[in-house]
């Protein structure tokens, strides 16, 4: 081989970006039309598995999962060169990974640079600076007080500004957006304890989504970067073409959005709604730079907001699809309903305390959780040389990800029924709720990286499906295409398109 790395890289960017508009004409419209059989991929010479790659994309997440059942759980996916990682989906290798050798698998510098609008905060940064960071965040967290306020902010966000929205959709008596509807509610119930402010992003005026776009730019353009060489996604950014011109735009949105919330949090300190655990808390301050104060408000909006909208959309969608959990659901909330005084005229709302020992609807909320985890992917980077369970070598800075949708599917680790929607596997023959162990379950991550948020957003979402169960029917749009979005949040390309009926319970 005389061609040196350098030359190649030359040579290899002019000739990938001649192929972009290539590139996306198989995803745009190819692989839109076409249902391509997932096979092995092929590695080619120079572009490796790229082809495959591409003209899957559109339906990667069930692409990856086929080759992964194929492979065994694992397999090493090549590109052009500087494209290569290991896929996962083997819990006998998220055990290591995430857990008992986490001190190996630190998420790395080229994942920093895929999610650059969140610079230096705890999401992209390890070793030192992100145990201060999270160390400052499980203290803000773990505060008693704040989960309480989130838990009441919750109900009172459900009783003010989800039911009255549903009900005017109900009374407009047209299709509308469950997703969009939830990730507005997901926008303000994440906003409240992070800027202390109230976004009323809930209001029946339906205020313009430029913020939460923005976000989800951020989100879809990580996916983008893991996809193609690092030099092209860079040279795309440097020109401000493809989905690199889409985050160029979104981030003054963001920027814009952030110092007015901090602004208005500092002239409203004596009457906000609450108390902000970042701003006040002096989470990230303490001399550090403003720049990391706006990176970590970003990250605890994504961490919040998106998660908890992905899976309420995602809850409701399998349970317009399996009604006969949405009855048991409603059987099990029956007997705290007439411990109330419901007399069927006006809405219950379920509160916090209630909906928290309930067994099946956490095993519904889990069971959706696991089919569709709202972080698709996590990726880590090998320290030094190690051999995993599964027997693949990994070198000192390999790349590895692990995709959480194509653990959900395996046979080998949830059974023959892994891709049925069924919230029974969770409950076991004592009626309590089944453990599995996270590294099995990884929808919210497992081992010292694990979500900080998982027990108060678990009490937050009982209290609203429960409470939007109780209260409305939904169905599907005929004909209307559930699909995911590429990106590493796990969204509906189209929105969830429903009509919903107010549900009457003669008592
Ligand atoms: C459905 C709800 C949620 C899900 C599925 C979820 C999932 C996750 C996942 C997968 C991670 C690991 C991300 C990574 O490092 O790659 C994570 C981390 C984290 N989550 Fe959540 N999350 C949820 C809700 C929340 C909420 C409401 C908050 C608080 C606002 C929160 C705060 C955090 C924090 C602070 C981390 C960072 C942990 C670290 O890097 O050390 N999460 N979450």
């Amino acid at each position: 081989m005389l061609l040196s790395l350098q030359f190649l890289q030359d040579i290899l960017v002019p000739f990938l970006v001649l192929l972009l508009p290539v590139y996306y004409y198989l995803v745009i419209f190819r692989s839109s039309k076409t249902n391509v059989p997932a096979r092995f991929p092929t590695d080619w010479p120079l572009v490796g598995m790229l082809p495959s790659l591409v003209v899957n994309l559109r339906r990667f997440h069930d692409y990856a999962t086929t080759v992964l059942a194929v492979a065994g759980g694992s397999f090493e996916a090549r590109g052009p060169p500087g494209l290569r990682f290991l896929m996962t989906c083997d819990p006998a290798n998220t055990r290591p990974i995430f857990v008992s050798s986490f001190g190996n698998y630190p998420k790395g510098e080229e994942f920093a640079s895929f999610f650059d609008a969140m610079g230096g905060s705890f999401f992209n940064v390890d070793g030192e600076s992100w145990r201060r960071q999270r160390a400052k965040a499980q203290r803000v967290m773990g505060d008693p007080r704040l989960l309480g306020f989130m838990a009441r902010w919750c109900r009172d966000r459900v009783e003010i500004g989800l039911l009255p929205l549903l009900m005017h959709m109900v009374e407009k008596n047209t299709p509308f957006d469950l997703q969009d509807v939830f990730t507005r509610f997901a926008f303000d119930m994440t906003a409240s304890p992070v800027f202390g402010v109230d976004t009323g992003r809930l209001s029946l005026d339906m205020p313009p989504m430029d913020v939460p776009d923005a976000m989800d730019a951020v989100m879809e353009v990580g996916f983008f970067r893991h996809t193609v060489p690092a030099p092209c996604w860079r040279l795309m950014r440097r020109l401000g073409i493809g989905p690199e011109r889409r985050l160029a735009a979104a981030q003054p949105v963001m920027r814009r959005f952030l110092t007015e919330m901090v602004e208005t949090r500092k002239k409203n300190e004596q009457t906000s709604c609450c108390r902000s655990a970042a701003v006040d808390d002096d989470m990230v301050s303490n001399g550090e730079p403003m720049e990391l104060l706006y990176a970590t408000l970003i990250n605890l909006m994504v961490a919040g907001r998106d998660t908890v909208g992905s899976t309420l959309t995602w809850l409701f969608y399998n349970l317009v699809r399996h009604p006969r959990v949405a009855d048991a659901i409603r059987r099990e909330l029956a007997p705290v309903v007439s411990r109330a005084t419901d007399d069927g005229s006006t809405m219950v709302v379920f509160e916090p305390e209630e909906t928290k020992p309930l067994v099946y609807l956490h095993a519904a909320l889990f069971e959706s959780m696991r089919l569709y985890p709202p972080v698709l992917y996590e990726r880590k980077e090998a320290l030094t040389d190690d051999v995993l369970p599964s027997g693949h070598w990994v070198r000192a800075g390999d790349k590895i990800l692990i995709s959480l949708y194509a653990m959900a599917r395996m046979e080998s680790v949830w059974g023959k029924d892994c891709a049925e929607y069924r919230p029974e596997r969770w409950v076991a023959a004592d009626g309590r709720l089944r453990h599995v162990p996270a590294h099995r379950f990884p929808s919210f991550h497992a081992g010292p990286r694990s979500c900080l948020g998982k027990d108060i957003s678990v009490v937050q979402m009982k209290c609203v499906v429960a409470t939007v169960l109780w209260n409305f029917d939904f169905e599907v749009v005929e004909g209307h295409v559930v699909e995911p979005k590429l990106s590493v949040i796990l969204q509906m390309k189209n929105g969830l398109l429903v009509r919903a009926k107010r549900r009457h319970v003669v008592r």
